[in-house]
């Protein structure tokens, strides 16, 4: 591991020698986008922005691999006043982990199992069963975070986001159980999600799609880890990136790379983007 910007490695020598047969992968929230204290306020940093509106054209692909609904990450990348992800060249969204897709404009999105139904309409009465009514939006506390096919539970805003988080993994799992879905943790949040797609598949599909010749992914959270496995079990020159936190440690133990946070990523992808410009 090193935390140089772009330090020498084969990953990077190998996207350095050939822009064109890499694909770039970076998760949204904590990595493109800083983390906040509401979900719904979260935006792409527009230095990140402009460096992957330069990447676009310079690298075979750009993808991100988010747990956000697709359209939802390309709505929160939107900058004002200045390029936003919609403008990256052949941009690709792979939303839900991987379920959703959004590209040139058209969302593919299967319907969501009927588990999610189900907590959706129990969800509020079980959180309220354990002390954490959910917030009605004027005082901050638990929330529902509902993303069409997963619900997620935020703790960030409760009095004890730790203690809140701690308490509800249990009853949260068992409703996770009797539903058929699964239980995805976060930073300072669990998410109840259909099972058989996480972001390491869907950035494996991507780079065979794709005949990826080299490969970056940079993320910052728990969800990411299976990505990172993705890019060592390629077998392509690649780069692990963590947009680093102290919410986190899992993925600077892991990463090639261990840049600061959101603000760091953008750099990165900026050094990146005057290298190849260069080259
Ligand atoms: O895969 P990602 O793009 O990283 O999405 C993972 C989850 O991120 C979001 O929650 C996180 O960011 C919020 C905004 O900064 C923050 O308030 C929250 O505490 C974080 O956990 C998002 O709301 C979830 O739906 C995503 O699954």
């Amino acid at each position: 591991m090193t935390d140089d910007l772009l330090p020498d490695i084969a990953g990077l020598a190998a996207i350095k020698g050939d822009p064109r047969g890499a694909v770039i992968g970076l998760d949204f929230d904590g990595t493109l986008a800083p983390i906040v204290p509401d979900p719904a306020d979260a935006r792409v940093d527009p230095a990140a922005a402009a460096a992957l509106v330069r990447l676009g054209g310079l690298v075979g692909a750009v993808a991100i691999v988010t747990g956000r609904p697709a359209a939802t990450a390309v709505a929160y990348g939107q900058v004002e006043g200045g390029p936003g992800l919609g403008d990256v060249p052949g941009l690709v969204v792979l939303g839900q982990y991987g379920l959703e897709r959004w590209e040139a404009g058209e969302l593919t999105s299967p319907p969501p199992p009927p588990g999610v139904a189900r907590v959706r309409a129990e969800l509020p009465g079980l959180l309220a069963s354990h002390g954490h009514p959910v917030s009605d939006g004027g005082v901050p506390g638990v929330t529902i975070e509902d993303k069409g096919r997963a619900l997620a539970v935020h703790t960030r805003r409760a009095a004890d986001p730790e203690g809140s988080l701690r308490a509800l993994r249990e009853p949260l799992a068992k409703l996770a159980a009797e539903t058929g879905l699964l239980v995805e943790p976060g930073r300072l949040v669990l998410e109840l999600r259909p099972a058989g797609m996480d972001k390491g598949h869907a950035l494996a599909a991507f780079l065979a799609e794709r005949g990826a010749r080299s490969v970056l992914f940079a993320g910052d959270d728990l969800g990411d880890l299976a990505a990172f496995e993705a890019v060592r079990l390629s077998g392509l020159p690649g780069v692990t990136v963590c947009s680093a936190s102290a919410e986190v440690t899992a993925l600077a133990e892991r990463a090639d790379i261990v840049v600061n946070g959101p603000a760091g990523i953008a750099a990165l992808l900026s050094a990146l983007a005057d290298a190849l410009d260069a080259s």
